[in-house]
């Protein structure tokens, strides 16, 4: 079978031309195969010369497909207790804020038009318990850092409160233990009690970070029930069991109650990819308004499938341990510290993710003002 294409044998990977791999595999269709039905002729090399466009930078931006914005983003900030900031040794550059810091912060990225932040308490050792009633308290560090940024900023920023009981519990697990086993529904009960008082500290979008089945639909219920239907969901509906959270942990202090433990009985598997799309299905259903994949970029294929499949606000996490490796690799010399950073984000938007929750976000918009 001869194939002419464009005037001459396409070569594959480098290696076969067209004809040969048609040849070893008769099930291939001529319509899998790149065609341009529009301009045949001018797709052949030296009409074609791809690096015309790549010449000036006017040039590359004109024909960029996509872009990085500063409305692109959620900044991901950790909270403490005392009066003072504390660095965190694993995400150099990113410290825990004091309560009485918090507002001032969000204030510098509400004004360089960053739309949204996500807090993350840091629980005093003392108040972690195994049944993590601290989650439920109206004054947890969560609760107070809400009400003290909504009083100051009102609707010119959206605060994010994730929902997950680990940075509560004495064993760092995401919801409760019995038996070994951490329970799903006995959780889920808990976790609507967690996204009520964030609720009724003003937060206005409940993120559930935690993985159980059937949180959304639950948590929607009960934020209805208590006269918050108006508060978002955006669902961690895609969260992988990865290594990449190490830094957070260190961050929220969950590393060593979690000790040699993991959260693979319901965090995803990597491996998986069909799973993310049930996940993500079955989050949409029961009322999320926003879902999210977990880490971001080991996994823009997850990113791509759920924006395509389900064409719902998708967002992306670039975690702890992605920020952590960039910076880490800065820090010796052996790239650059900037331009990875925006690569990295670029990428998202590229692979269909709306927005990113990225510990960068705070340079990105400096830099983009
Ligand atoms: N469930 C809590 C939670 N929410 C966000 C992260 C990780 C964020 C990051 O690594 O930046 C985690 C950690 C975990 O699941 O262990
Ligand atoms: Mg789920």
């Amino acid at each position: 079978m001869a194939v002419q294409f464009f005037g001459g044998p396409l070569i594959l990977s480098g290696r076969l031309p067209i004809t040969e791999v048609f040849a070893q595999k008769p099930a291939m269709s001529l319509r899998a195969m790149p065609t341009n039905p529009i301009r045949p002729a001018a797709r052949s090399f030296p009409s074609t010369r791809p690096r015309r466009l790549r010449r000036h930078a006017w040039s590359r931006r004109l024909v960029a497909e996509s872009t990085l914005t500063t409305a692109d983003l959620i900044w991901p900030l950790f909270v403490c207790e005392g009066d003072a900031a504390e660095p965190i040794a694993s995400m150099p550059g990113v410290v825990r804020h004091p309560i009485a810091a918090v507002a001032g912060v969000v204030a510098e990225a509400a004004k360089l038009g960053i739309p949204a932040v996500a807090l993350f308490p840091a629980t005093p050792p003392g108040l972690k318990t195994d049944e993590a009633l601290e989650a439920v308290n109206a004054e947890n560090l969560i609760n107070r850092a809400t009400r003290a940024i909504k009083a100051e900023l009102g609707d010119a920023v959206g605060v994010v409160c994730d929902v997950a009981l680990d940075p509560y519990t004495s064993h760092g697990q995401d919801g409760l233990v019995r038996g070994g086993y951490v329970v799903n529904d006995e959780s889920v009960e808990l976790l609507c009690r967690q996204a009520i008082a964030q609720a009724e500290a003003g937060c206005d979008v409940i993120a559930p970070s935690d993985m159980m089945d059937g949180r959304i639909g639950r948590i929607r219920q009960a934020l209805d029930d208590a006269g918050f239907e108006r508060v978002l969901l955006m669902a961690y509906a895609a969260k992988y069991a990865s290594a990449f959270y190490g830094p957070f942990r260190d961050a929220v202090g969950s590393t060593s109650s979690l000790g040699q433990g993991d959260k693979k009985t319901y965090q995803m598997d990597p491996a998986n990819t069909d799973e993310a799309l049930l996940e993500v299905e079955l989050d949409l259903a029961e009322g999320a308004d926003m879902v999210m994949v977990k880490p971001g970029m080991p996994y823009l294929d997850i990113v791509r499938r759920v924006k395509e499949t389900f064409a719902a606000p998708t967002f992306a996490y670039q975690v702890s341990g992605e920020y952590a490796m960039i910076l880490a690799a800065a820090e010796r010399g052996w790239i650059d510290r900037e331009r990875a950073m925006l690569e990295s984000l670029v990428a998202f938007k590229r692979a269909g993710a709306d927005g990113v929750l990225t510990y960068f976000a705070l340079d990105v918009a400096k830099l983009l003002d």
